[in-house]
């Protein structure tokens, strides 16, 4: 198989960005021996602005400057994390997924200093966290516990904890482990506790459409079974035009069988209404299991509650 001989990868600078650059790089090294690599790294809105994200057009604050580097021709290859990537339009113009790696874990973890697990917390206990989807879900399950806003990247967030900014924080477990930070980790929270975000886990490489060459090469690094997961979750989130501080989780799980399900939430804030669907793929492809997913949510009042948050 031909490869190009230079690969410049786009990317936000952050330092768990910069490691899923790293695993990039040596999964094409692997794959493609002779192809050289060059990082390319952004600031994006997202990293800059420390506000609430939907003051900056929160959708696509953390990659129209990633997406940007590759319209431009600055660089070939961008690294995405799904979760990141508004589902509610379409990627811009002229771009294309080429692969999705194996995902990674797709639960959230609490960091405690004190090492207590969620169900130890106590009452008054501060979350740092600007998620509405783990502010929902923790009223819901714990409403001894109290929320309060922190943003920055997972690395910001742990120095803000020490610096007494919280007293725990709900982190993804595979942003620690891109930072190498497991060792912050008090708890594992299982997904019936805590339900992922759409894309959770999952590294999306993209490039120019009509990069033929670099998008044959690319595709070898693509994870069959997450290239489903992915397309059932971001269509899911299409079909429901959630926006970045949806009250939405989800995720698509494959069975030992082989078979997919999509299971979703969609929450009040408060977390008092929590509106649930679950479904298997059987016959369907994963992008009609997302909208079937969806329009079971929509049916039960979805919309109301995803337009009733300000965005
Ligand atoms: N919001 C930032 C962000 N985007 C993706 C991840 C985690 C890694 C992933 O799911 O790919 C994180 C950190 C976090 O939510 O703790």
């Amino acid at each position: 198989m031909s490869a190009p001989e230079l690969i410049r990868i786009v990317s936000r600078d952050s330092p768990m960005a910069l490691a899923q650059v790293k695993r990039v790089r040596a999964e094409l090294a692997a794959l493609h021996p002779g192809t050289a690599t060059e990082v390319v790294a952004v600031k994006t809105t997202g990293d800059k602005w420390m506000g609430d994200l939907a003051q900056v057009e929160g959708k696509g604050a953390f990659t129209k400057e990633v997406d940007a580097a590759l319209l431009s021709g600055q660089a070939d290859l961008a690294v995405h994390c799904v979760k990141d990537i508004p589902a509610d339009r379409p990627l811009p113009a002229g771009t294309t997924f080429a692969a999705f790696l194996r995902r990674d874990d797709i639960r959230d973890a609490l960091v405690h200093p004190g090492g207590l697990t969620l169900d130890q917390l106590p009452d008054g206990t501060r979350i740092g966290t600007s998620s509405v989807r783990r502010s929902a879900q923790l009223a819901a399950s714990h409403p001894h516990l109290q929320c309060v806003p922190m943003r920055g990247n997972a690395n910001r967030r742990l120095d803000k904890l020490a610096a007494g900014e919280a007293d725990a924080l709900l982190l993804a477990v595979s942003g620690l482990e891109r930072i190498d930070r497991t060792d912050v980790i008090t708890e594992v929270l299982p997904v019936e506790v805590m339900c992922p975000p759409i894309g959770a886990g999952i590294l999306a490489l993209q490039c120019r459409e009509g990069d033929r060459e670099l998008i044959d090469a690319i595709s070898g690094l693509g994870h069959p079974a997450t290239h489903r997961e992915a397309t059932a979750e971001r269509m899911f989130l299409h079909v429901l035009q959630g926006h970045c501080n949806s009250p939405i989780a989800g995720y698509a799980r494959t069975e030992g069988s082989g078979e997919m399900s999509l299971r979703a939430k969609v929450f009040t804030p408060d977390g008092k209404v929590v509106l649930n669907a679950h479904e298997w793929a059987g016959r369907l492809d994963p992008a009609t299991l997302g909208t079937s997913v969806a329009v079971a949510l929509l049916r039960q009042g979805a919309r109301e509650l995803i337009d009733g948050i300000p965005h």
